[in-house]
This record gives structure tokens, sequence and C-alpha cells, in this order.
């Protein structure tokens, strides 16, 4: 079902020197459509192991390509510091929280710092991962916030999200969806971070996007957006860090 193509012109001998435009292999794996199977599944199949990252994650343990959007946001904008208290929203299957425990614990640990707190919480079960605190919890519900507290012992210092509703297949329903869950997220972030805190967010470009972005700036200093590398270029992803929480009184 799956094989390794060579392109037309390649030379089939393994020594992956020919780079002459016409001549240059194409080393992609091509997924044959089987019985049962739609397109859009082989597609994705395909896509899936064509992808660098997701070869990456594979390699280097992690649980999914989205741990390296994470690593690259925080690159750039530094949360993830040794001793912070974290919540990742739609944790599962975890590769946020990987690293956010190599960052906020491992190295905290390193350095003799105080070992932060990395609560995950999905509706879907997460297998266990070291230094870091994982629970089923729909954050929707009316006393999840308070639960969320308890668990991490007070306020957080770091509240992110990479949630996804379930695909519609529709583009303005999936638009919608998202952006409900992302301001679900932001108005929970509110109520447990501590002033001074981060919120960091999946949001899709686009018409609901101007309404988060306004009850954003009332309630941190600085509203940013970023689209890391490991974010597909074809899709209209990308992520708001607000950081400065101005703490409840702002409200
Ligand atoms: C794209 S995945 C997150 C991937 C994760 N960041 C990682 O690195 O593995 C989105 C997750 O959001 C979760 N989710 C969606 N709605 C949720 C809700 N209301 N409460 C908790 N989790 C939710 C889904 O179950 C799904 O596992």
């Amino acid at each position: 079902m799956v094989k390794k193509t060579s392109g037309a012109g390649g030379s089939g001998s393994g020594s992956g020197k020919n780079n002459s435009g016409r001549g240059q292999r194409d080393l992609r794996v091509r997924v044959k459509t089987a019985r049962g199977r739609k397109l859009s599944s082989t597609l994705w199949l395909e896509r899936q192991l064509n992808d660098p990252y997701v070869q990456r994650a594979k390699a280097e343990g992690y649980r999914g390509r989205a741990a390296f959007k994470i690593s690259e946001i925080d690159d750039k904008f530094r949360f993830l510091v040794p001793g912070a208290r974290v919540v990742d929203l739609g944790c599962a299957p975890g590769g946020w929280c990987q690293i956010a425990a190599r960052r906020v614990n491992a190295l905290g640990e390193k350095q003799g710092k105080k070992v932060g707190s990395i609560l995950g919480v999905d509706l879907q079960e997460v297998e266990p991962i070291a230094g870091c605190e994982l629970h089923v919890l729909d954050f929707l519900e009316d006393d999840a916030d308070q639960k969320v507290k308890n668990w991490l012992g007070g306020q957080a210092d770091v509240v992110m999200s990479d949630m996804a509703a379930s695909a519609s297949g529709h583009k303005q329903t999936d638009h919608i969806r998202i952006m409900a869950l992302c301001e679900a997220a932001a108005y929970f972030a509110f109520d447990v971070l501590s002033p001074g805190g981060t919120f960091v967010a999946k949001v899709l470009a686009g018409g609901a996007e101007a309404d988060l972005q306004k009850v954003l700036k009332q309630n941190f200093t600085k509203v940013q957006h970023f689209k890391p590398g490991a974010s597909r270029a074809d899709s209209s992803e990308k992520f708001v860090v607000a950081t400065g929480f101005r703490g409840l009184e702002a409200e």
C-alpha cells in the first residue's frame, strides 16, 4: 500500500546524487488507493508519511508534530520558564506537555530552581507524561476553573490551548467552532491566570478573530500573533500570544 517512488529519470541506484532538475529523484512516499478508503484519507496518510515534522517527532520521541509548534512559539516568547505553573487545555496526545515538562521541570532541576507544575486536561485520556499531571476534563464545565486551580494549588502563570473542535468539513462552521473554543479558553484564562500571566492559543485567521483580539487587548498588556514553521503553510492556523495579564481588576 505504501511505496517510496523514484521519480522520472531517477537513477534508482540509491546514490542520491542526481541534482540536475530533470533527473531529480522524487523520494516522496506514495500511498495507493485501497478499497474502502476515501481519497481524502489516502491523501491525509500520504501527507503524514511525507511530513518532515512527523518524521522528526517520531525520531525525537514526541507524541506529535504539534510539539515543534509550541517549542517555536516559546523560543520566540519565552514563557515556559523554569518553575512556571502551566495549564495545557486540550493536551492530548501530549506533545505540548512534553515540551513544557522539558523546559519548565527538567531545566529547572538542572539549574537548582523550583520545579514548576504542568497540568494537562483533555476530553480524552492521555498516556502518562513524566513531570505532568493529566486529567480528563471538559474545560467548558461550570466548575472547570475551580478544579484546575485546586489541582494546581493556586493560579497559573501560563494557560495554553491548541484545542480544536472536531472538523465538520464546512470551512465557515469550523472557523466559528474553533474561535468559540478559543474565546472560551480566554475567559477560562482570566479566571485562572495570575497577574502578569501569559495566554497562548490556536486561532484561525478570518471573521471571528477581531472579537477575540478586542477582549484580549482589554486584559493583557501585549497581544501578538505568530505562525510557527511547524504549522502547515496551507492552513489558516496561527497562534495568539497575550502577555502581561492585567488581573481581574481589569474587568
Ligand atoms: C490538536 S489536539 C491538541 C494537541 C496537543 N497540543 C499536543 O501537542 O498533543 C486538540 C485537543 O483538544 C481537545 N479538546 C477539544 N475540546 C475540548 C474541551 N472542551 N475540553 C478539553 N479538551 C478539548 C481534543 O480532545 C483534542 O485532543
